[in-house]
């Protein structure tokens, strides 16, 4: 096993290899689902480099989870030097399995060298539209392909349907639904009894959560989706277009994330008082994202906690499914509805699979 932690050059392969950025929880299931996918005796992109903030590591053996594993436990310096030192070129595949502004900055940038990119972070693709803009140019540019199944729905075939219906001439009219897995988890558990706070802490442990929950608190991940969605139907939304309502109480919001933890009890009292009032009217809350054409041809875009009737088309689902109606030309009275498991480290990383198996039958 060859192993250096920091600042390791990566040179252009001859043939299709795999670069793990990230060994958290999302990266550590990719990694254990390419191992078993190989002993299933399929074949994959071999595993050639795995990175995380304590640097960058080859992988020169069978062995990535021994790799991933000193990674992740090494001492080094927290430092994303690796990337000034990185090369991705042709044939390379480089896995993005982290929450980094840092190494969404350049994803553009290695498309335009030829390597796909393949991504569970929504940075890239769902943040301001002139970074979005600059991956589908590079795209176009070199024909490297940007695997995002893992950005929406963790791999629920959304963004695939939205993008046929399109290529196929309809319009989408309008996209509504529960987008968050652990929005949909804690809306789906919380019985107004128990602290909130403490399901939260559950969906961070279980790895449905942003790294920082605050993210998935304040509605920001699901703005992501909504932008992701929306650009995936042909609407180049930019992210001021979406309002967003948040759940993060002010006086948590400027603090570290360990502070955050520390007083998160504080968010018990609103969560309380809105489960009484959508409990009151025999409502249930749900946190929905959504985008849509009204009658006068505005096109608007929201996000945030709402109550809604029990049997209303968006309230079922259970755990962390996602459900989501979609409007088309096609679909105009009763629309398009896709359900199932929104977040997960297991489904995520099957996603991110998925798109590598694909970029490896086409290229
Ligand atoms: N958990 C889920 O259900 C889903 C997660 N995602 C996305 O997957 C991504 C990863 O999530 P988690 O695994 O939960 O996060 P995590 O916090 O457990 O892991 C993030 C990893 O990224 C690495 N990283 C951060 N900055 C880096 C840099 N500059 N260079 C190299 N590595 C760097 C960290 O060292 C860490 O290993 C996030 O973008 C999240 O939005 C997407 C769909 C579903
Ligand atoms: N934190 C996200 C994970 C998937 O994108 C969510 O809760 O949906």
């Amino acid at each position: 096993m060859n192993v250096s932690p920091l600042r390791a050059s990566h040179p252009v392969p001859a043939s299709q290899r795999i670069t793990l950025l990230g060994t958290g929880t999302v990266g550590r299931a990719f990694v254990a689902r390419h191992v078993a996918l190989n002993a299933r005796g399929m074949t994959l992109p071999p595993l050639a480099g795995i990175a995380n903030t304590r640097g960058f590591s080859r992988i020169d053996c069978d062995c990535p989870n021994a790799v991933l594993n000193q990674l992740r436990d090494s001492e080094a310096p927290s430092a994303s030097e690796w990337i000034a030192d990185a090369v991705f070129g042709p044939g390379d595949i480089v896995v993005d399995a982290s929450a980094s502004d840092v190494i969404a900055q350049q994803h553009a940038g290695w498309l335009r060298g030829g390597a796909h990119v393949v991504t569970a972070c929504k940075l890239g693709a769902g943040t301001s539209r002139v970074r979005w803009q600059d991956i589908r140019d590079a795209q176009a540019e070199t024909g490297a392909r940007y695997g995002d199944s893992a950005t929406v729905g963790a791999g629920l075939p959304l963004l695939r349907t939205l993008r046929e219906l399109a290529a196929g001439g309809d319009r989408i009219t309008a996209v509504a639904g529960v987008l968050s897995g652990s929005l949909a988890y804690l809306m789906n558990n919380f019985d107004g009894m128990r602290p909130f706070s403490s399901f939260v802490h559950a969906a961070h442990a279980a790895g449905y959560t942003e790294p920082d929950p605050r993210d998935d608190l304040s509605g920001e991940d699901v703005r992501r989706k909504v932008l992701i969605l929306a650009r995936a139907a042909g609407l180049a939304l930019d992210v001021e277009d979406v309002q967003v309502d948040s759940l993060v109480p002010l006086g948590l919001q400027p603090l570290s994330r360990a502070a955050f933890f520390e007083r998160l009890p504080e968010i018990d009292a609103q969560m309380r008082a809105k489960f009484a009032r959508a409990h009151k009217k025999g409502e249930v809350l749900k946190h929905i994202g959504r985008f849509e054409f009204l009658t006068d041809g505005t096109l608007i875009a929201r996000v945030g906690l709402t109550s809604l009737p029990a049997s209303h088309a968006l309230a079922a689902g259970a755990g962390t499914d996602n459900r989501v109606a979609i409007w088309t030309d096609r679909y105009c009275e009763n629309p398009l509805v896709i359900q199932g498991p929104g977040a997960g480290p297991e489904v995520t990383a099957g996603a991110l699979l998925d798109d590598v198996l694909t970029i490896q039958r086409h290229h």
